[in-house]
């Protein structure tokens, strides 16, 4: 059926097409039905939305399918019912818990990035991967799918370090720090990072905070070619494109598989053509691997992935039994990072964290000697030499390189939590400390988080302060005090954990 476009002023996240009720009768078209739209230079699937918005012989498409296919108004197009993809039935195989083939994966990442694959659908497969997983060839094919079906950057500064956080712990700025370092030391790092996932504020909502972090490949390449590293959000690019909407399931559901995981880090690391990859796994009681063997074999696999890449992988599995640093949420994020890469000082467990990454890459860039990088990297910290390079990235980006913390904007409604009794620090629950920040608005309200004044092993008194609540409107801060309420996150015992007689 022939219909004319019509730009909509309607922007959604999803790939929409408005049709009235006379042409979807005709078509025999129904809501959320898929719909293929062609004219002589592109095919464009989306959802179905019957709406007299627009006239009979009129197509309506939102802003969201403008960004990536510029149809003009008015342009003529042909529009039939898209069907059901056969990457459906891929996906259903996995739901059975069957191994998928090379072409089968390659399919249902295809159809994700041509948008025939609806949220539903797409929500449906990052379930099936939580519960039936992947195998290591399942891994390696699904992760050059997701990066084959995007663009893929070449540096011309060799070699290409990279580093990346599986993420899950709260506060967890590190790779702020560590780009920084690795980058004032000569080598090159374009950095790419996901926005939150199952946390608070991911790497690329914090940096937001301090640069734009959305930039074209080109632009990232003349970045990196320039001052040798970059810090940006890998969803704005074309960069594995299946990634940022698989991560919009994962983000809905507060989860990460295992496998999925594997794919979106090491694609991301493969498009940038990154060669040297130092992968990040916390491991503690509340973050995505709780337990030190599960985290070995998690390296093992990013090590065995990586060599399937041609990409020379090592892992550090750090502690990630409390948040990293005192602040969870984008603003108070940059603050502290920003802080702590000014004074070459900040909390013990940022600055070791930090410096304990950015020395093993040292190490694997050839600019440190075995064992040495720790203590490089904590020099150039001290040094300030790292901060110029921040202020160089942060130029590079758009932003202003002579932000200061104080200018960082931050949620001016508060509440803070007092110790009930005295005694000592021995849990902070890392997803109550994030359910507590997201629900006081985090990460699309910057300013909104947590401030910990405290943390494990510490010695508190009755009526200290345990931790400050941050919210941009008293709605949000009363759902945050309501969540802090029922879940405790800071548990304080005496030395005396339990009494037990006369049993
Ligand atoms: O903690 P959650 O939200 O699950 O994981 C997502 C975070 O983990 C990674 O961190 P980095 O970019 O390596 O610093 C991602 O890029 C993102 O920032
Ligand atoms: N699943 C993921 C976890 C952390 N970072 C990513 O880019 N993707």
């Amino acid at each position: 059926m022939k219909a004319k476009v019509r730009i909509l002023d309607i922007e959604t996240g999803r790939f929409l097409v408005f049709i009235s009720e006379e042409d979807a009768k005709n078509a025999k078209l129904h809501p959320e039905d898929l719909i293929k739209v062609e004219t002589a230079k592109r095919t464009i699937y989306g959802d179905v939305v019957i709406s007299n918005m627009v006239k009979p012989g009129e197509i309506g498409v939102t802003k969201d399918i403008l960004r990536a296919y510029s149809f003009s108004d008015g342009e003529l197009v042909n529009i039939v019912p898209g069907g059901t993809p056969e990457s459906v039935r891929y996906i259903k195989k996995k739901m059975n818990g069957q191994k998928l083939k090379k072409v089968e994966i390659e399919a249902i990442i295809k159809d994700i990035v041509d948008r025939k694959l609806r949220d539903v659908e797409i929500s449906s497969f990052v379930t099936s991967l939580e519960i039936n997983g992947l195998d290591m060839d399942e891994i390696a094919w699904l992760t050059t799918a997701m990066a084959e079906t995007g663009d893929m950057l070449d540096i011309d500064r060799k070699p290409i370090m990279d580093v990346h956080s599986i993420g899950g712990v709260p506060g967890n700025k590190t790779n702020i720090l560590v780009v920084p370092i690795v980058a004032a030391a000569g080598l090159t790092i374009p950095k790419t990072s996901s926005r939150a996932i199952t946390s608070a504020a991911g790497t690329a909502d914090v940096v937001e905070v301090l640069a734009p972090v959305t930039h074209s490949l080109d632009e990232i390449k003349r970045i990196v070619e320039k001052i040798g590293a970059c810090l940006v959000w890998g969803g704005a690019l074309n960069l594995a494109p299946a990634d940022d909407l698989t991560i919009k399931a994962e983000r809905t559901l507060s989860i990460d598989p295992r496998g999925l995981m594997l794919a979106s880090i090491m694609s991301k690391k493969y498009a940038m053509g990154s060669q040297y990859v130092l992968i990040d796994i916390p491991t503690g009681e509340g973050v995505k691997v709780e337990k030190i063997e599960d985290a070995r074999s998690l390296a093992k696999d990013f090590i065995e992935l990586g060599k399937r890449l041609g990409q020379y992988v090592e892992t550090a599995i750090t502690y990630g039994g409390q948040p990293i640093g005192h602040t969870i949420g984008p603003a108070l994020e940059a603050k502290e990072a920003l802080e702590t890469i000014i004074t070459g000082k900040g909390p013990g467990s940022l600055v070791e964290k930090a410096t304990g990454l950015a020395g093993i890459l040292l190490e694997m860039g050839g600019v440190a000697p075995a064992g040495m990088g720790k203590k490089i990297a904590r020099e150039i910290l001290e040094s300030g030499k790292a901060y110029e390079k921040l202020k160089e990235i942060i130029a590079e980006q758009g932003g202003d390189p002579n932000v200061k913390p104080g200018d960082i904007p931050i949620g001016d409604k508060t509440y803070t939590f007092v110790a009930q009794t005295s005694g000592y620090i021995t849990r902070i629950d890392n997803r109550a400390i994030t359910t507590i920040a997201r629900a006081a608005g985090a990460p699309e309200d910057k300013g909104s988080g947590v401030i910990l004044h405290v943390k494990v092993g510490e010695k508190v008194k009755e009526g200290d302060p345990l931790f400050t609540i941050h919210a941009e409107s008293e709605t949000r801060l009363d759902q945050a005090i309501i969540q802090a309420r029922r879940m405790e996150p800071i548990r304080i015992e005496g030395m005396v954990l339990q009494r037990i007689g006369n049993l």
